[in-house]
């Protein structure tokens, strides 16, 4: 419900993720479902499954969690956690330009660093500059950067792979700006219970995921449903289903609402051609500019006024 006040969010934590402030910056947008006053007791996650779990069980009207990256692609713990399970919804997506400190206790010099953690986003999006600098340092996975600088803080790390601001929160200072890809950006989506549809603004975002049959060109089938009606795919990639190689889901992002006439019908399209379709949610894209011209022949109004014709010709008018 757009403009209403959520009580309880939840993120992936502790204080000092990048989701963190990704939670900060979706509480000022206009019409967030999320609103300033309630960051004071949002709840901080261990991990993505248990953010996810805790919508699902009711304990929280929504969880902040990283969707994917254009360094290092999606983050299989939420696309998965969100194609599997009981259903959830996305109801809205922020974007974040992310920067990396290499964290350590004041005083460690580089050459002390046996042991470098952080999220695998983290390390990744690092993995150059580490090889180069920190060639002889094991890299250790985290839960968050922010985990992993309380666990330098608290001694079972040399360094961390965080955000600067997480590492002056756990008393760290940085060695170095250790960013492989300067200026990278993560997309974080707002995931709730479904009932929650946000309405349309004129500028949204559907995401499905579909499993498409095991057919030459079955594939082509499914895109051809969203190119015949104008509609521009932001994002699709495949996951494993887990049944057996060869079968893919595929998650997709695609311009519009599915209030919209061309969107719904290219979701009921995907019904009638996939084994299976999961509605993941329509909500306002944080990127507004970036969308593309729809044409005016797949607008509703063009759908309503073929409506009528058909109409007609059926009543024998
Ligand atoms: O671990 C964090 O701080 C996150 O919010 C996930 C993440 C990790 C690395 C890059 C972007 C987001």
């Amino acid at each position: 419900m757009p403009g209403t006040s959520m009580t309880r969010v939840a993120y992936l934590g502790p204080e000092g993720t990048f989701t963190e402030s990704a939670l900060s910056t979706l509480a000022t947008l206009p019409g967030s479902p999320v609103g300033v006053a309630d960051l004071t007791h949002a709840r901080p996650e261990v991990t993505v499954a248990t953010a996810l779990a805790g919508v699902r069980a009711g304990e929280t009207d929504g969880a902040l969690v990283p969707l994917e990256n254009s360094v290092e692609g999606s983050v299989p713990a939420t696309m998965d956690g969100l194609a599997a399970g009981a259903a959830l919804v996305i109801t809205a997506e922020v974007f974040l330009e992310v920067s990396f400190a290499l964290a350590v206790r004041p005083g460690t010099r580089a050459d002390q660093v046996r042991t470098v953690a952080s999220h695998p986003h983290g390390l990744a999006q690092c993995r150059r500059w580490l090889a180069e600098h920190l060639p002889g340092a094991t890299e250790v996975l985290a839960s968050s950067t922010a985990e992993a600088a309380r666990d330098v803080a608290e001694g079972r790390h040399d360094a961390a792979v965080c955000a600067p601001l997480a590492g002056e929160r756990y008393g760290l200072e940085s060695l170095a700006d250790p960013a492989d890809n300067p200026g990278a950006v993560t997309r974080f989506v707002l995931v709730q219970q479904p009932g929650t549809l946000p309405a349309p603004t004129g500028a949204d975002k559907t995401t499905v995921v579909a499993v498409v049959p095991d057919r030459t060109g079955a594939l082509l089938s499914v895109l051809t449903e969203f190119a015949v009606r104008g509609i521009s795919l932001t994002r699709i990639e495949s996951r494993p289903t887990r049944e057996r190689l060869g079968v893919y889901s595929f998650s997709l992002d695609c311009e519009g609402h599915v209030a919209d006439r061309r969107v719904g019908e290219a979701l009921t399209a995907l019904h009638r051609l996939c084994a299976e379709v999961r509605f993941l949610g329509s909500y306002p894209r944080a990127d507004a500019g970036a969308r593309k011209q729809v044409p005016e022949t797949v607008e509703d109004a063009a759908f309503a006024a073929a409506d009528r014709w058909l109409e007609q010709i059926r009543s024998g008018g």
